[in-house]
């Protein structure tokens, strides 16, 4: 095989202009757009860099080599980026920018203007093989951080070979020779660039598809059944999680509690304040019940500013005190948000308690609606139980 063989050229356009579009359309569909939208430049960028050579290679340019490593590096810098913006890490710009515009720089002083065509290999190899490096720290570093780490760990594995090959490459560019590469009669370092262009396009991008498919579909998953201002679970999430504990309570005949718990008053705050202020009471709200209710508890957004919570074993008193601390919290927290000091934010919420082998937990919901209702109409900010008219405010 020559290091000019056409199909090699043509096979990383083709590839790395297929990886673009398909990129490009992921990040439409608006899943990890950043990574996504700098892995589609990336290969967009390896697939221009192909055939350019590919068209000029004919034509003798002093300008083909400096442009071809210009894009090459370009495409490495927004591997790198893309990877960095997958894993939520800040992009230290000012340091990439100085190092590709030295090497771009450079490589085309020594193409251009005073041609040294074995150091320009070097710089731009040597220069891409450091990008590489640093993508392969980046996915070895951050690989647990994100479920598939056999997925981001093959990546790094072939960001770690290709920065081999583009080693061996800075060092033919300085050697001038091939020692790998016995019996060739084209003693030339560029079969080494088609090797690490199909890894990076070839190989690494569809793993990296695969890693950012793996994390729409967590997305998914979780928009599925959590509620995405509070953290809450939706009704849906909230129904899958107390299947089971209901069926656990059912078996062994324990006493459970409903609690149906709403804002007093949020059109007000809505009008007052703005929806952003709303939303933020809201997420105090999502906090309280998490960090006051037990492990066991669960909670859901039931829609607006109403929330509900199942507490499988629980009876009415210890219902009643556990709705009491989460009004105290409410409280507590929405007067240390400033705006809101000197308007007191309250909740009310219904109380309804019963043994799982003698009501549904629709049955029981109804009836803390229904107390929740006489908490409002008694006054609002206060806790009322079920069948017991007890009254707390
Ligand atoms: N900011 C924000 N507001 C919401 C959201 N969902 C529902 N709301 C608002 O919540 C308000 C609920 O108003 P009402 O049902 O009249 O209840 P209220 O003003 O709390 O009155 P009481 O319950 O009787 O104390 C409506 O203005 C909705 O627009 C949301 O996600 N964010």
């Amino acid at each position: 095989m020559y290091f000019d063989d056409p199909t090699l050229m043509f096979a990383v356009t083709v590839v790395g202009a297929a990886n673009a579009v398909v990129l490009v359309w992921g990040a439409l569909l608006g899943a990890c757009r950043q990574p996504l939208l700098y892995w589609a430049a990336a290969n967009g960028l390896a697939a221009l860099a192909a055939s350019m050579v590919l068209i000029l290679a004919e034509s003798g340019s002093p300008w083909l080599g400096p442009l071809f490593n210009s894009f090459f590096l370009l495409g490495h810098a927004c591997w790198l980026v893309g990877t960095l913006h997958f894993f939520g890490r800040r992009v230290a710009a000012g340091p990439l920018a100085a190092l590709l515009i030295l090497s771009i720089v450079a490589t085309v002083w020594l193409g251009v203007v005073s041609p040294d065509r074995a150091l320009r290999i070097f710089l731009a190899a040597s220069t891409a093989a450091i990008l590489r490096l640093f993508s392969a720290i980046v996915l070895l570093r951050f690989s647990g951080t994100f479920g598939r780490r056999a997925v981001a760990l093959a990546v790094a594995l072939v960001m770690l070979i290709d920065a081999g090959v583009l080693a061996l490459h800075a060092h033919i560019g300085l050697a001038g020779v091939v020692p790998l590469i016995t019996g060739s009669e084209q003693n030339d370092p560029f079969i080494l660039t088609w090797i690490t262009m199909l890894l990076s396009t070839a190989v690494a991008t569809p793993l990296l598809m695969l890693l950012a498919l793996s994390r729409l579909l967590d997305d998914l998953k979780r928009s599925a059944h959590y509620d995405s201002l509070t953290g809450l679970p939706n009704r849906r999430g909230f129904f899958e999680r107390i299947g089971p504990l209901l069926e656990q309570g059912r078996r062994q005949g324990q006493t459970g509690s409903v609690l149906v718990v709403d804002i007093d008053r949020f059109k007000h705050l809505n009008d007052r304040f703005g929806h952003a202020m709303g939303d933020e009471v809201l997420c105090v709200m999502g906090a309280v019940l998490n960090d006051v209710l037990r492990g066991v508890d669960t909670a859901v957004r039931w829609g607006g500013e109403e929330f509900c919570a199942l507490l499988p074993d629980t009876g009415g008193s210890g219902a009643y005190a556990g709705a009491e601390r989460i009004r105290a919290e409410f409280s507590r927290r929405c007067r240390a948000i400033p705006a809101l000091a000197e308007v007191p934010m309250s909740v009310s919420i219904g109380v309804a308690s019963g043994r799982w082998n003698e009501v549904d937990f629709d049955t029981l919901q109804h009836r803390a609606d229904a107390a929740l209702y006489a908490a409002k109409h008694g006054g609002r900010d206060r806790t009322v139980l079920a069948g017991a008219e007890t009254v707390a405010c």
